[in-house]
């Protein structure tokens, strides 16, 4: 059967070692923590899971070691003005301000992020960590070309959906800003000294880079300092709303917002494409934004820069684009009285309540865990309101989430995207790096929907230590170029940038003891990744975070290790908990009716996809790849919203 075939197609090694008929008999679920097991090097399976995890927050104080006291997570507070809150207002902010009623600025745009344990900076304040011994932490360039090379592992279970998604979510929940200073020469070439405040990734003498006019490095993040704000250590710049709030389609200052709405019937501003589809308004100046030669090239304009990065980026943000104005439509059939005010509001939260369900009943558990998801109060509810909003909770973004946990999924993208028909056959494969910032393709013939199919039916990369040099050696490489930038040697710096601490602090935050010996981390990494970086670093206390959190053992039903399904896990409870206007919320002014919750609960992506596309099948679980038990089904067949909920008398 299926399933059969597709461990044969993705797992030679392991089919050779079980019976075959054995695996008919497990479920799904089995088979891939199995698979990926013995993908991950062999694991004994007795102690694979012998600590499950709770997230920091439900943990007590003897088992969660090294978390910031409320004074030194609110600290960042002082560094912003409060503004003026309406305690009974019905829609969120578009710069995320006043969600929290008594501390007014958690979440909001231009603050700086929060942590869950304390920074870790050689200076105390700014300066990056450095090694026990006090020399500089390996070369970040070094690390990545030893442990993180590019070996293509696709997922059995996962589509690139997933990792399309993820990266949404990371867009609206982070953006850094950078310090001013450049950090290359301007012939592409390495400067000898570095310039401050520019991020140390210099080329080793053995790398295939040296030499070359080749440049790593990228600016430090600006921080609370920049800003001439005093605390000690600094925290980094938040250029968006922390909050899960499509900031990326709306916007993150009202300047933004309102340059994208049309004022009419609650509408965004859109250009049509030959086929009489939306898509994403132009930018005025094409050229600065993309990597095209004339203003008049299709180049995107929506609530984040972002969107340009590469096709599959702006196929997702033009989907909510087309969400959203399709229930203006059906809003103001059903309320003509409302005017275009209303009829935004409306549309955006119902967007917003949307895309927060699927994120946490679809794509949350996928990655990490439903079991996991469960135990922590992450799965929505069938039926009623939760009331559970707690005001205490700082849903910031944190440090340790965005500079290291959640980059974690850049191993999930593809370097070759795949356009596929109807039939699910691949009509083209385009190279990443022939696209960063060239999204007029998007627009052409039928890409959108072309690319919407090989979102639902390419595979990921494996959630694994390889990355493709797509991104690991080609970042940004422009159409003329042979080279680019390294995204991993990049996470890596921007950890320490943040100020980080170590993986050894994570574990103890997450429940793992200390390692006080390489050896100890033998219990989440395997023997072989254990050596190989105790042969980069000096001492077990010096080890980067993202790297160990790489290699450790994934966890069941998870594609994640312990101390990364810990900071995500922690990150969106505080965003589900912490956010006033979390869309299962029934106690606030914002909240839905309770006939209006069970409509939004009834949303997939299955259901956005169907909406706003025009193929005419999917899958259901639209995370997963088509498969004999998630088989493509008509669009007809999934059920609309409905939006007769939302009808006034
Ligand atoms: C083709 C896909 C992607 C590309 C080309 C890409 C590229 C980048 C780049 C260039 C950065 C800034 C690096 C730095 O200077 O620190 C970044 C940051 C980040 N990425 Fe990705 N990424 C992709 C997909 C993803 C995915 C799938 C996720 C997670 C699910 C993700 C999560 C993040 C996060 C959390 C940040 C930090 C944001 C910030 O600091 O502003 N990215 N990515
Ligand atoms: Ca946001």
């Amino acid at each position: 059967d299926n399933e059969e075939n597709t461990l044969d197609a993705d797992f030679n090694s392991p089919r050779k070692t079980r019976c075959p008929h054995s695996i008919k008999t497990l479920n799904s679920n089995n088979i891939i923590q199995q698979s990926q097991q013995t993908q991950n090097d062999a694991v004994d399976e007795s102690d694979f899971d012998r600590n499950p995890a709770k997230i920091p927050s439900l943990m007590d104080e003897s088992t969660s070691i090294g978390r910031l006291q409320p004074s030194d997570i609110d600290l960042a507070d002082r560094c912003f003005p409060k503004p003026n809150c309406n305690p009974s207002a019905r829609f969120r902010t578009i710069d995320g301000g006043c969600n929290n009623l008594i501390f007014p600025v958690w979440g909001q745009i231009n603050g700086a992020n929060s942590r869950i344990i304390q920074a870790s900076y050689s200076d105390g304040n700014r300066q990056p960590r450095k090694a026990v011994s006090g020399r500089e932490l390996p070369n970040a360039r070094h690390i990545r070309r030893t442990i993180f090379q590019d070996i293509d592992k696709p997922t059995i279970k996962h589509n690139l959906f997933i990792m399309q998604f993820g990266q949404m979510i990371a867009h609206d929940t982070e953006l850094t800003v950078s310090k001013t200073s450049k950090c290359c020469n301007s012939d592409g070439s390495t400067p000898k000294n570095l310039p401050k405040d520019c991020l140390q990734i210099t080329i080793p003498r053995d790398d295939p880079a040296a030499g070359k006019k080749r440049c790593f490095s990228s600016p430090r993040a600006a921080d609370t300092s920049d800003l001439g704000c005093s605390i000690k250590p600094v925290r980094q710049q938040i250029a968006v709303t922390s909050f899960i709030d499509a900031s990326l389609v709306y916007g993150s200052d009202n300047n933004t917002a309102n340059s994208l709405r049309r004022f009419i019937n609650g509408k965004l501003r859109k250009q049509v494409g030959s086929k009489g589809n939306s898509f994403l308004p132009n930018v005025k100046k094409a050229s600065k934004v993309c990597n095209v030669l004339s203003d008049t090239t299709v180049c995107y304009a929506s609530g984040d820069e972002r969107v340009n990065q590469h096709p599959d980026m702006a196929v997702q943000t033009i989907s909510l684009l087309r969400l959203h104005n399709t229930l203006c439509d059906e809003l103001v059939r059903i309320n003509p009285s409302w005017d275009d005010e209303r009829l935004y509001q409306e549309a955006r939260k119902i967007v917003i309540g949307m895309y927060q369900h699927v994120t946490y009943n679809e794509f949350l558990p996928e990655i990490i865990g439903k079991d996991y998801a469960r135990v922590n109060n992450l799965l929505p509810l069938k039926e009623g309101f939760n009331n559970n909003y707690n005001e205490f909770l700082n849903p910031t973004t944190l440090a340790s989430f965005t500079a290291a946990a959640f980059r974690s999924l850049h191993s999930y993208i593809q370097g070759f995207i795949e356009l596929m028909n109807e039939a699910r056959r691949v009509t083209s494969r385009i190279r990443l790096s022939d696209f960063y910032f060239k999204t007029d393709i998007v627009q052409r013939n039928d890409n959108f929907d072309a690319f919407t199919r090989g979102l639902l039916t390419q595979r990921a990369q494996e959630q694994d230590q390889f990355f493709t040099e797509e991104v690991s050696e080609f970042l940004f490489r422009v159409p003329n170029k042979t080279e680019g930038l390294d995204l991993v040697s990049l996470d890596l710096e921007r950890g320490r940038d943040f100020g980080l601490p170590s993986y050894n602090k994570f574990r103890q935050l997450c429940g793992l003891n200390e390692a006080k010996t390489f050896d100890d981390l033998t219990d989440q990494i395997s023997k072989k990744n254990v050596d190989a970086l105790s042969k980069l670093y000096e001492h077990v206390e010096d080890v980067d975070y993202y790297a160990a959190g790489l290699l450790e053992k994934r966890k069941p039903g998870s594609i994640l290790g312990h101390t990364f399904q810990c900071i995500i896990g922690e990150m969106f409870f505080r965003w589900k908990f912490g956010d006033r206007f979390f869309y299962e919320f029934g106690n606030q002014p914002g909240s839905f009716s309770l006939d209006q919750l069970q409509e939004i609960r009834k949303t997939t992506l299955a259901q956005i996809v169907c909406m706003t596309s025009d193929i005419q099948n999917t899958q259901r679980k639209a995370f997963n790849i088509p498969s004999n038990t998630n088989p493509l089904v008509s669009c007809g067949s999934i059920a609309k919203i409905n939006l007769n909920a939302w009808r006034e008398s």
